[in-house]
């Protein structure tokens, strides 16, 4: 479906309630299938939550799990420790190009039966459930923090636990640390030394708890961006939210500065207000956050800024090609954009074209990151049903605070 969102100017004041994190709330469902003693609140309404949720449950030899990288990766290691259990994980043809190699590699040297059945190193597989006895591992650690999420994720109930090296540059490395925080809140130890993770084995029975996920910033970017592009004295309010969060987006908060929005904490939310000036140009490294890489390069064109982003080299098998696609974008709204392998650079500019439409690539980011244009110019977003591989309610949620949205 394509949508139309016309020129919209949003309200002074407006409060919004997110879905939990879903990088969160897919490790915790994981490790509740493992440790059934915790309970868990606020879990993501997102398509790639209710996957997870689906696959864990589900008896069926095939599962599908469509675009979900962390279910993908997270389930072929869970599957992987399953004695007597056989199965085929498959996913969406994208997922079909998004390699996993390397996990397979790090689970086979621990002992799995992990076949492909179509292309070497990518999905879908045939994982054949054992015992894995062997405990050291070494992976090459600059291509995406699943692998080693993953990992970390099953060490525990690992027969002689988990010693992992990381090898080269890490990357994501915000998406690790969530995934040895989460361990540690529910009572799995761990150390992280120079490149080395350990895990021992899990041999007591957990405490049981409630864990509260708390809500998603990934999906809080495009508040900011949005404020962003708004007159001076717009508030917005999201929830709920808090100051030490595990999630890596958080650095958000720091980023928008730049351009003009304010973050306060207060009570379990986050008050973004636009008051100050914005600063030209931008130039950053989001190796730590790659998932917001194409809301703020979208926030610099909307507001003539120039940028100069790097550390962006997983952003290639995602979804989509993201550097690709925000070029082939941005160019048809008239910016001028250069990138490489592993960064985008964006010209200053102070023109928009009018009633651009913008493909999103089944890319769920693609049409989140382009809708506060809106409030600069009237253009379509194509298949604007893609946002619910994390955010079901995006549209809704514009709509509340004044986005004109037709169809
Ligand atoms: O572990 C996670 O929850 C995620 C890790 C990141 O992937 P990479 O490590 O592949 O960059 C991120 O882009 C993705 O959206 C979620
Ligand atoms: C990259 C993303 O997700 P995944 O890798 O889990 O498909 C994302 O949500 O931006």
């Amino acid at each position: 479906m394509n949508i139309i969102l016309q020129k919209s100017t949003i309200k002074r004041k407006s409060v919004i309630q997110i879905t939990g994190s879903k990088s969160e709330s897919n490790r915790l469902l994981l490790l509740q299938a493992l440790y059934p003693e915790f309970q868990i609140e606020n879990v993501s309404n997102s398509d790639d939550s209710r996957l997870m949720m689906n696959a864990l449950k589900s008896t069926s030899e095939i599962i599908d799990i469509h675009h979900a990288g962390t279910a993908m990766r997270f389930l072929t290691a869970f599957f992987a420790i399953q004695e007597g259990r056989e199965i085929i994980l498959t996913g969406s043809d994208r997922m079909k190009e998004r390699p996993i190699k390397i996990l397979v590699d790090a689970l086979q040297a621990l002992g799995a039966h992990i076949e492909y059945l179509e292309n070497d190193g990518y999905p879908p597989l045939r994982i054949t459930g054992q015992n894995l006895t062997q405990s050291k591992v070494s992976l090459q650690a600059n291509v995406s923090s699943q692998y080693i999420s993953a990992l970390l994720l099953i060490a525990s109930k690992l027969d002689n636990g988990l010693e992992l090296t990381l090898e080269g540059d890490i990357t994501s490395i915000p998406y690790i640390k969530m995934t040895l925080s989460l361990l540690d809140e529910i009572g799995v130890k761990s150390s992280f030394i120079d490149n080395v993770i350990t895990i021992k084995k899990n041999e007591k029975k957990l405490k049981a708890k409630t864990l509260v996920v708390e809500s998603d910033w990934s999906s809080a970017s495009y508040f900011y961006s949005i404020v962003a592009l708004s007159k001076e004295g717009t508030e917005i309010t999201l929830s709920s939210y808090k100051e030490n969060s595990l999630q890596g987006d958080s650095i958000l908060a720091d980023i928008y500065v730049h351009f003009g929005v304010t973050t306060i904490f207060s009570d379990h939310s986050v008050i973004l207000k636009k008051e100050s000036h914005i600063l030209n140009p931008l130039v950053l490294n989001l190796q730590k956050a790659p998932d917001i890489a194409q809301t703020i390069a979208v926030t610099c064109f909307a507001l003539g800024v120039s940028c100069d982003l790097t550390g962006l080299h997983t952003l290639k098998i995602k979804e989509t090609d993201r550097l690709v696609a925000l070029k082939t974008e941005i160019e048809k709204l008239g910016g001028q954009v250069t990138i490489t392998n592993n960064s985008l650079q964006l010209s200053e500019g102070d023109t928009i074209k009018k009633m651009a439409s913008i493909a999103t690539y089944n890319d769920h980011r693609m049409a989140m990151a382009f809708a506060p244009l809106a409030l600069k110019t009237e253009l379509v977003i194509e298949n604007a049903e893609v946002v619910s591989k994390s955010y079901p309610s995006f549209w809704q949620d514009l709509k509340s605070i004044g986005f004109k949205i037709t169809q």
